[in-house]
């Protein structure tokens, strides 16, 4: 019998998940959420919107294609744990440098398997996302990993979780964005846009740069001067982890910049659009993450598949005076998915439409991006009020 050390996870509500240790052995805590996807676990782990959050992967058997370094979305894992029905111990790909195991003790990512995923998942899908902690065996009980915890040591871990800090009202950027500004190498001499860093994707920088943009990262905290002062001919502001709301230099910047450059947000990046204008960001009960959401664009009719990690939204109607309009819908829960300024080269998108992984289905918003650019600079380089809505859907 090969034995297999013992691993728990404890929700705040009380709920513990007996399984086994995967990945770095420890102790480690977040909020739990579910993905979707069935492909696509190293870009996940490395996305920094997930930073604060242990991830549920529905799929269930990960790990069996390794991990590459052409994979990575940011400079590490940012998931504060993993969650699996059965990780793979093997790995078979020609891309692959290493299991996925050897990658998460690598940079410390405690993961637990051979729990009921499906149970988990249905628990955060009815009563909504809530805090967990795993806890390895191995660490606490070095002499026996392969025991049980007792019932009290799990009451511990299940106050833990109870006890520790909600993602709600905090700021989670300051953890991912870049400390410096960067540029991003082009081989293209394109138009140049500032790329506001709240945890950015590398594939976002890529999507851009392929356009021909070429892109300048920059912190999260640079101010309205300092970016004009890079002459920049749009700004993009980026996904990222946790509430939006709390960011409120980032609403201050993005309202000052309005109408003064053309402008994409993606995901984090649209929430702060919505804040900027005056409208409000709401906490979903359980959120999207994965690569299968439906998107209704609403100027064409058509139906995309999309790519997905978010657990706030915005309501367009608390955005006063009509400032935007709404371009995209998620057809699974009606929430808003995108939306247009009425009267500025602005405009957002709740998912991702850089994919990765995901379907490709979204790309034409990049080339969305780069005609509104051409267009708002091809005078003389003053600002064109212009209504982008019409535009977005061709
Ligand atoms: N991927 C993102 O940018 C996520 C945005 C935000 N942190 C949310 O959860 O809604």
């Amino acid at each position: 019998m090969i034995r297999k050390e013992r691993a728990i996870l404890a929700l705040e509500d009380g709920t513990v998940y007996r399984g086994y240790a995967f990945g770095h052995r420890g102790e480690t805590v977040g909020e739990v959420v579910f993905n979707t996807s069935m492909t696509g676990y190293q870009e996940i782990m490395t996305d920094p919107s997930y930073n604060g959050q242990i991830v549920t992967i529905t799929y269930p058997h990960v790990g069996n294609y390794g991990v590459a370094i052409y994979d990575m979305e940011s400079n590490k894992p940012y998931v504060r744990g993993f969650i699996s029905r059965e990780f793979s111990g093997e790995y078979s790909n020609h891309r692959a440098q290493q299991s996925l195991e050897a990658f998460m003790q690598q940079y410390g990512v405690v993961s637990i398997q051979g729990i009921d995923t499906r149970a988990l998942v249905r628990r955060l899908r009815t009563g909504g996302v809530v805090k967990g902690v795993i806890a390895h065996r191995s660490y606490t009980h070095p002499e026996d990993p392969y025991g049980e915890f007792t019932p009290a040591e799990e009451q511990v871990y299940v106050s833990r979780a109870l006890g520790h800090q909600d993602i709600d009202g905090h700021d989670m950027t300051r953890e991912v964005t870049t400390a410096l500004p960067y540029a991003f190498p082009t081989l293209r001499h394109g138009k140049r846009v500032v790329l506001m860093d709240f945890g950015i994707k590398h594939t976002i920088i890529e999507r851009l740069a392929e356009v021909g943009i070429e892109p300048i990262v920059v912190p999260a905290h640079t101010t309205p001067a300092q970016i004009m002062a890079l002459q920049p001919h749009g700004l993009f502001l980026s996904n990222g982890p946790g509430d939006p709301a709390p960011l409120e230099y980032a609403h201050k910047t993005a309202w000052e910049l309005m109408g003064l450059l053309p402008t994409f947000g993606i995901c984090l990046g649209h929430q702060i659009l919505g804040l900027a204008a005056g409208g409000r960001t709401f906490k979903m009960k359980f959120g999207h993450r994965g690569g299968n959401q439906p998107v209704k664009n609403l100027l064409t009719g058509n139906v995309e598949i999309t790519s997905q990690n978010h657990g706030y939204a915005v309501d367009i109607d608390s955005i006063p005076n009509g400032a935007f309009v709404p371009t995209h819908i998620n057809l699974n829960d009606g929430t808003l998915e995108g939306m247009a300024h009425s009267r500025y080269p602005v405009f957002s998108v709740q998912y991702h439409p850089e994919a990765s992984p995901g379907p490709h289905d979204s790309r034409y918003l990049f080339d969305r991006f780069i005609e509104e650019i051409d267009a708002f600079d091809g005078g003389n380089g003053t600002p064109i009020v212009k209504a982008s809505a019409g535009r977005l859907g061709v």
